[in-house]
């Protein structure tokens, strides 16, 4: 596991957003934390010690405006850099809940869903099917068919999709409608970037998209089938990447496949260069700011349409984590502790591996502050380690905290995106409640979750029940 002591940290404050107007995506912690005369941590207006002791413990706290900031920058950057026309859709796999999908749809944002359950719930907060689109690189029938018969674009991610869409009104028997299904194209560009190999995406060995060696045969089986309506093109690289080389590599790449598409007759007018913009976990991290990663795609794509001659496709992309992953921190309860002499002291909270599984899966870094105590010396180097019947439950390996008791409030910073998306129910828990906070007011959007909703779907079959 990876080091995770920061050099030089004296006490909370040094995380706190030094610039109102910042990159949220740059921040470890949502652009309205600040400190109240009680030095506690306050986000959206509200003090988080309190949130915890009203909801309970651990707590999701979302913080709208940071959000909708995120949101607002990759929109009016798109406006700014890009003369043609543009659309930015929210990855709702880094976190789908009916209030991240209807914040995100009342900035303007369409949605990108990747199951029949995050295009359910897209669609229940209201966002309109036009901005829709469903991804998946194996999607049921009864996905293709939610999809279709809402209206959103299908972005086709293989051969037995291509055909099975290619053939749609015998493959369902009586089509509701005969209007051509509304689809792109996803390609493998084999782009490499420097992520975690289970986040890249777009090498060539991927289980994702269209091999590009294939082009000819996919625009030609497209153009012979009048059951479809391609309207574009769509790569994604992978993800937490911080250079901008990679996606402006892919700009160039995907304006030749589209100019290799007219001359199949296909006249498409969208590409979709995918999401992948980094985030800060901790201060050694350095993504560009939304908007340098917004320029950057916007200038090569209008290089390179200047180059084929083309005329400026409809821009979409599709952040996730840069749009939510800052707005969010988890808060925890601290419970007991053990020093092991000579080597570690471990505190122990109250969640862990099941409400943040991204360390014992990609081996992250997360920094954390002491809600209660934002200005006390951090004198201690601890590893935080959650309630799990697991020995890597291991939620921050070496944090640089002020000493610590039970009862403190601990907040991991940068959860808000793929925690609550990935949570589980590992050892029955249950599932923390979530809260998004606005200018001291708090609202639930997830409930926790009860024993009851944990026993939701048993069943005890009656030969196996002890009243028979
Ligand atoms: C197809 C696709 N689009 C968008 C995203 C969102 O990526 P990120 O959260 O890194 O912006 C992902 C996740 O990597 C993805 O697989
Ligand atoms: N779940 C990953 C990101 C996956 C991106 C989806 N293609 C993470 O937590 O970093």
């Amino acid at each position: 596991m990876l080091s995770t002591h920061p050099a030089g940290v004296q006490s909370g404050r040094q995380f706190l957003p030094k610039v109102t107007d910042a990159s949220p995506n740059q921040e470890l912690l949502p652009l309205t934390a600040r400190i109240n005369s009680s030095d506690r941590l306050e986000i959206g207006g509200c003090d988080v010690t309190t949130l915890v002791e009203q909801f309970g413990s651990p707590l999701y706290i979302l913080d709208e405006d940071t959000l909708r900031n995120a949101c607002c920058q990759y929109r009016e950057a798109f406006k700014k850099y890009y003369p043609g026309e543009s659309q930015v859709l929210y990855a709702s796999k880094a976190w789908s809940c009916l209030a991240v999908c209807a914040i995100a749809s009342q900035e303007g944002l369409g949605i990108d869903v990747v199951s029949g359950g995050e295009l359910y719930t897209a669609l229940q907060a209201g966002v309109s099917p036009d901005k829709l689109y469903l991804h998946g690189n194996n999607k049921s029938l009864e996905e293709l068919k939610l999809a279709i018969n809402s209206g959103c674009t299908i972005v086709v991610d293989n051969w037995h999709e291509l055909r099975t869409l290619g053939h749609w009104s015998s493959v369902i028997g009586n089509s509701d409608t005969n209007d051509p299904v509304r689809i792109m194209l996803r390609l493998t560009p084999g782009i490499e970037c420097h992520t975690h190999e289970y986040i890249r995406t777009g090498h060539l060995d991927s289980k994702f998209g269209f091999d590009p060696n294939q082009l000819d045969e996919v625009f030609a089986f497209v153009s012979q089938h009048s059951a479809l309506n391609c309207v574009g093109l769509h790569a994604h690289i992978g993800s937490q990447i911080f250079e901008q080389q990679p996606h402006q590599d892919l700009a160039g790449v995907m304006v030749q496949w589209l100019d290799k598409a007219s001359s199949y007759g296909l006249q498409m007018q969208e590409l979709n260069v995918g999401g992948g913009l980094g985030i800060r976990y901790t201060e050694a991290d350095d993504p560009p700011s939304i908007e340098a990663w917004v320029k950057g795609v916007c200038t090569a794509i209008q290089n390179a349409c200047v180059t084929q001659q083309i005329a400026l496709p409809k821009l979409l992309c599709e952040p996730g984590r840069s749009l939510i992953g800052s707005a969010c921190v988890t808060a925890y309860t601290v419970g007991s502790s053990k020093t092991v002499p000579g080597i570690r002291t471990y505190i122990a909270i109250d969640g862990g591996m099941s409400d943040n599984p991204r360390p014992i899966t990609y081996q992250s870094v997360y920094r954390a502050v002491v809600a209660n105590k934002m200005s006390a010396p951090a004198t201690q180097t601890v590893t935080i380690a959650g309630k799990h019947c697991e020995s890597g439950d291991i939620l921050i390996k070496e944090a640089t905290l002020p000493p610590s008791e039970p009862g403190d409030i601990l907040v991991v910073l940068a959860t808000g995106a793929y925690n609550y998306s990935m949570a589980s129910n590992y050892n029955r828990l249950a599932r923390p409640a979530a809260v998004v906070v606005k200018a001291g007011e708090a609202n639930v959007i997830l409930r926790r979750e009860t024993y009851q909703d944990l026993m939701r779907q048993d069943c005890l079959p009656a030969r196996l029940s002890s009243e028979t």
